[in-house]
């Protein structure tokens, strides 16, 4: 079959809620569940402009595992990420084909709204990205207001706590939380954004290099709180440290861009797998960091 790029973007939406969104929301889309899901990558292609950086992608992301993305700098792993929740489609020379199925529904399916997507499928960035300015509480409940999401004055408090909880911050700032999160450390300004993550009750949390801006400290105890959600929630992670690929994932992908090539996944599977005996050379090399 010959590929072609998409002449734009099919999967152009609007990021804004539109009142339908928000008054289904409301109601209790029946299309939006919960619960543990695969995320399953069927032949993702992505360009910049012409530029082609991912060929024919294909990774199923199990229910309740964490799976890591490895690879050198540049081979497409946060471009990859970004098509698992529709972010990718927000650069304007951003073009996309192939298909995300969560639990076996395409996300890009033009009868799914892109809303339904980022409220299933939540994401972490590399650098906190709290509202400083705004309360810890506050900042927890942000998200809701964003995916249209309506909780009773009651019930917030109640989803506050329960989402600081899973986050690992809950002890550390119970007593603050109307204090500002720009007020937090580093690591704590990483969970209070998982904790907002969490509000929404995705099903999926993306997490792209959580802890490169953090110290060791730090970044071991978003570990502990990556493996605590993970019975809760399907996690993917983009990681460039490979002790914590090994600590945190259950499998992994190795992505690599050869010679100015697309990104591809040279091979995947079981971490202890693709770390101790991996099919392809390439794979062994670069886990003992011999290149990238
Ligand atoms: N917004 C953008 N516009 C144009 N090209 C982009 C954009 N974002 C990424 N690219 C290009 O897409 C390719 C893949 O980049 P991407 O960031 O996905 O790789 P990566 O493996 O995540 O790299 P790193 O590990 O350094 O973060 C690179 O060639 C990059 O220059």
């Amino acid at each position: 079959m010959i590929e072609s790029q998409p002449t734009s973007l099919e999967t152009a939406d609007t990021v804004e809620l539109t009142e339908f969104d928000t008054a289904l929301l409301a109601a209790g889309d029946p299309g939006i569940v919960s619960g543990l899901a695969s995320l399953q990558a069927q032949n993702i292609s992505a360009w910049f402009g012409d530029h082609k950086v991912l060929d024919r992608v294909s990774l199923l992301m199990p229910a309740g595992k964490v799976t890591a993305l490895i690879g050198p700098s540049g081979c497409g792993k946060s471009t990859f990420l970004r098509t698992l929740n529709r972010m990718h489609e927000l650069v304007p020379s951003a073009s996309l084909a192939g298909e995300v199925l969560l639990d076996g529904h395409d996300i890009y399916d033009a009868s799914r709204r892109i809303t339904q997507a980022r409220r299933e499928i939540g994401m972490v960035f590399q650098k906190p990205n709290p509202f400083p300015a705004m309360s810890i509480f506050d900042n927890v409940v942000a998200g809701l207001a964003l995916t249209g999401l309506k909780v009773s004055k009651s019930d917030k408090a109640d989803l506050v706590e329960e989402s600081l909880l899973k986050a690992g911050l809950w002890t550390e700032v119970k007593d603050r939380l109307r204090q500002a999160g720009g007020g937090l450390s580093g690591g704590q300004q990483q969970r209070l954004c998982i904790a907002r993550s969490l509000a929404v009750k995705p099903r999926i949390l993306l997490m792209d290099e959580p802890c490169s801006a953090l110290d060791p400290t730090s970044t071991r105890r978003i570990e502990q709180t990556i493996t605590e959600l993970s019975t809760d929630v399907t996690i993917v992670i983009v990681t460039h440290n490979m002790q914590q690929a090994q600590r945190v994932s259950d499998q992994c992908a190795f992505f690599l861009a050869e010679a100015g090539t697309p990104g591809q996944i040279v091979e995947h599977g079981p971490t202890d797998v693709m770390f101790d005996s991996p099919q392809d050379s390439r794979t062994l090399d670069y886990v003992n960091g011999r290149f990238g």
